[in-house]
């Protein structure tokens, strides 16, 4: 398991007036490998939770293990710079991770950081541009100088830059054209598949995210009231509705179809319009399978 949660809650300000818990006695795995999508209305403690990932917060109570680190509330905390460098955090907004005066020095500084020599450091600084699309004459640009865009893909290229195992990204693919997010998103499935690499994001956006999630963990108020695959998703829409959540187009649309077809609920959903068109066709259309069936 890359990630392991038993228990865990999370209290800001434990020792003062205004402490406030805001993740409640979680349980949570990531398996290796696997591309896991994290949604819940604003205020639900996504983004705290995302910190307890690499030891940015740690638990006020449970245990929270990644990797082969684990950290327990009360107990002197492991060195954090062997576990960033293999968990990589992009924050919900790219601008308080830049820092440098060019970009090639910000993408290089992970690199550097973790002992690689100055030629593999750049190395890793251009293939991570490429990676993201970014065209390498902006490595001489102060990153403030950037679109809002260029700089979310910059803030994520610099975390790539590490080569980390885990990446761990929030609202990764705000203020991205739609373009520019289908191909982010079609990148963090790749570097999973291809590299191995566990993947996990937040997004308020699941449709973009559904076909490719190997799971979910849905957020409620600080509680984790659903995970599991797209397949139990599916069967439970209400569920997203409950927390606050839009139901996902594409998840609607297979509801629809599999309402009309008088479908089982452990049929594995078709997310993507040529997936479900295919679907449709095999099944020589919509009329007339299932009694009552409207036409
Ligand atoms: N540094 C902090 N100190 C105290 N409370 C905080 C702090 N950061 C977040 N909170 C509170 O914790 C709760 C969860 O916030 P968090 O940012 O984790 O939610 P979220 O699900 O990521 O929200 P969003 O979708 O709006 O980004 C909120 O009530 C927020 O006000």
């Amino acid at each position: 398991m890359a990630i392991e949660l038993r228990q865990v809650s999370y209290t800001y300000s434990e020792r003062s007036l205004w402490r406030q818990t805001v993740l409640r006695e979680i349980d949570f795995d990531a398996p290796a490998g696997q591309v896991v999508g994290i949604a819940g209305a604003t205020g639900s403690g996504k983004s705290t939770l995302l910190q307890l990932f690499n030891g940015l917060l740690r638990p006020t109570q449970g245990t929270v293990s990644v990797l082969d680190v684990t950290f327990r509330p009360g107990e002197k905390p492991p060195r954090l710079l062997p576990l960033r460098r293999r968990v990589g955090l992009v924050f919900q907004f790219p601008e308080q991770q830049m820092f440098a005066e060019t970009l090639e020095k910000d993408l290089m500084f992970g690199p550097l950081n973790f002992g690689m020599s100055p030629e593999e450091a750049r190395e890793r600084a251009c293939k991570a541009m490429e990676d993201m699309g970014l065209d390498l004459e902006l490595l001489t640009r102060n990153p403030f100088r950037l679109s809002g865009g260029q700089m979310r893909k910059a803030a994520i290229a610099s975390v790539l830059a590490a080569d980390p195992e885990i990446l761990v990204l929030d609202e990764p693919t705000a203020s991205l054209d739609p373009v520019s997010r289908r191909e982010l998103i079609g990148l963090l499935n790749r570097l999973c598949r291809e590299r191995g690499r566990t993947v996990l994001v937040v997004t308020h956006r699941m449709d973009e995210l559904l076909p490719y999630a190997d799971r979910w963990l849905v957020l409620n108020q600080g509680r984790a009231v659903f995970q599991g695959g797209v397949r139990e998703l599916a069967r439970n829409p209400g569920l997203l509705a409950d927390c606050g959540l839009a139901v996902p187009d594409s998840l609607r649309y297979w509801r629809a179809v599999a309402d009309r077809l008088g479908l089982k609920d452990d049929e594995e959903p078709r997310l993507s319009a040529g997936e479900l068109a295919d679907f449709i066709q095999e099944r020589g259309g919509l009329e007339g399978r299932r009694e009552g069936g409207r036409p």
